[in-house]
């Protein structure tokens, strides 16, 4: 079956809720909150350790009824089950989605999964635990991931994420293709105690294969084996014997996951080895416990639903282009370069799943930075700018080492969310000081959209379910704008051509291109080397 092809605004629910816009679009959040006492027992979810406090946003309980008749209009429900079903849908792929099979309990686990997790926890106990050692004998002590995209950014995103929960293995991250930083992190290893990993689904990414070739070849100038250091992980298998990988060094996986969804795979092998085989499986089971949640949850108390129908209320009736992500802890700095790829590779599309072109918005602009830096750096834009940006932050109860420095963070966590709100207008009485003629500069309207995601600690179970949580997200959202989020054209021209010119550079001869790229590449061809 496929899935169902609906103009979201051709619905009865998309025609009331720009209704209802044109109605509450001035409404003040000040003024609910005065209103109603009891607005966050109305809008916020409580789910293992998760607390979802979604009242910080401009909405009354209709908006939310609205939004939700709009997902069952569009079928969501059908939508949910075809993706969880295993139907292709995928469909400009031919493609079934699953990589909610990946995390799932050990009874429903297929053959093929269930066989690259013991190859996969054989593997990291072997390693972490010296028994698997380089070719000359001694055992590891750094893993290099070689990869992009998906094969990189979830990956290094949980690594970072878990580093508390980290061992003595110290796993390194080489994905541009910057030779300067290559240089840097080989100036830093010892080879014959590296253990290199190339992670690529297609196996045939320039950037990753052009950057597997510098080590692998020094894996060989220090005359080391490459069947005892070098491993792969891809669904190209034959690809990867063909580059010299020795077959029982590769780890699968399947075509049904797209690059962007596969740190839960063997792509997650580096993960793996940092935080070991166990902590591995809990960060599939908190991703499990949020698959169970999503299919299972009324859309009233839906976390990625919710979250997803918010932020299709502001970015196709409000018009706001972008949504921030806030962590409120360092160790998640990755999360908004990794929700770029999931949100805007997935739905940063323009043809509906009908082939035509679509008449509405569609992918959100997703940005963020560590609180408290971000407050120090863009935050003012929030404040008093004139752009509105929902924000999601993210926040956890329990520090990994309990301080007072935690609460003053959180202080900050709560206090930005407040502010945001409230402004400064109405509930603010002028000093003396603020009678002079700056008074104005320093006030501010507030009204300005906040999710608060409050999780007890940072841990690999929650982390899981935090993902999975904008893993769904992201898919209700591209469901209802009615387009094929699973697909990424859009990068594929970009290679074409930089394989190209790759060609051209290496003649010194540049064809004909526009005058500004043939411009610059002369100008590149000409200065280089030349100091
Ligand atoms: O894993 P690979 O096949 O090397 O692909 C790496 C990346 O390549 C492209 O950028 C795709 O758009 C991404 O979705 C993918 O994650």
């Amino acid at each position: 079956m496929s899935l169902l092809k609906n103009n979201p605004t051709e619905t009865q629910a998309w025609q009331k809720l720009k209704k209802h816009f044109y109605e509450i679009q001035f409404v003040k959040m000040q003024e609910l909150f005065a209103q109603n006492p009891n607005r966050i027992r109305e809008f916020n979810i409580r789910w293992n350790d998760f607390l979802i406090d979604f009242s910080k946003n401009r909405i009354t309980a209709e908006t939310i009824n609205l939004l939700i008749e709009l997902a069952e209009e569009t079928g969501l429900k059908t939508g949910i089950d075809a993706l969880v079903n295993g139907e292709i849908i995928n469909e400009t792929e031919n493609r079934k989605v699953l990589h909610t099979d990946l995390r799932t309990s050990k009874d429903k686990q297929t053959d093929d999964v269930a066989a690259a997790l013991k190859q996969m926890q054989h593997f990291c106990e072997s390693i972490i635990n010296g028994t698997l050692k380089g070719s000359t004998g001694k055992a590891f002590t750094d893993v290099i991931n070689i990869g992009i995209g998906g094969s990189d950014l979830g990956p290094k995103l949980v690594t970072e994420a878990l580093a508390d929960y980290k061992n003595h293995l110290n796993v390194h991250y080489i994905s541009n293709i910057d030779n300067d930083s290559i240089q840097c992190l080989k100036k830093k290893l010892q080879a014959e105690t590296t253990l290199v990993i190339i992670v690529s689904k297609s196996f045939t990414t320039l950037e990753t294969i052009s950057n597997a070739d510098i080590f692998k070849e020094w894996l060989l100038q220090n005359n080391l084996k490459t069947s005892y250091h070098l491993v792969a992980v891809s669904s190209n298998i034959a690809e990867a014997v063909n580059y010299g990988v020795e077959q029982q060094n590769i780890f699968p996986m399947w075509d049904y996951v797209g690059g962007r969804y596969s740190l839960w795979s063997t792509v997650g092998l580096s993960t793996a080895l940092s935080i070991g085989f166990d902590r591995f499986e809990e960060l599939l089971h908190g991703a499990h416990q949020m698959d169970e949640h999503f299919i299972n949850t009324p859309f009233k108390q839906n976390i990625p639903v919710i979250l997803a129908l918010l932020s299709v209320w502001y970015n196709n009736f409000f018009c706001f282009e972008t949504e921030a992500v806030i962590p409120y802890v360092d160790k998640l700095k990755m999360l908004p370069a990794y929700l770029q790829q999931v949100v805007m590779e997935s739905n940063g599309k323009n043809t509906d799943r009908q082939g035509n072109p679509v008449n509405y918005e569609t992918g959100t602009i997703v940005w963020g930075e560590v609180g408290t830096n971000s407050q120090h750096a863009f935050f003012q834009l929030f404040h008093q700018g004139t752009k509105m940006i929902p924000t999601d932050f993210i926040g956890f109860v329990n520090p990994y080492f309990p301080s007072d420095l935690h609460d003053l963070l959180m202080a900050n966590f709560f206090a930005q969310t407040e502010a945001l709100m409230n402004g400064k207008e109405g509930n603010y009485h002028h000093t003396d000081e603020d009678t002079d003629k700056n008074a104005k500069y320093k006030e501010f309207k507030g009204n300005r959209p906040s999710n608060t995601i409050l999780i007890d600690k940072l841990t690999p179970k929650s982390l899981g379910s935090l993902l999975a949580m904008y893993e769904h997200k992201t898919f209700v959202q591209g469901f209802i704008w009615n387009i094929y989020s699973f697909d990424q054209f859009g990068v594929e021209y970009g290679k074409v051509l930089a394989n190209n010119i790759k060609a051209e550079l290496k003649e010194k001869h540049i064809k004909q291109h526009d005058c500004s790229t043939s411009f610059l590449l002369n100008y590149y061809l000409k200065n280089k080397n030349a100091n």
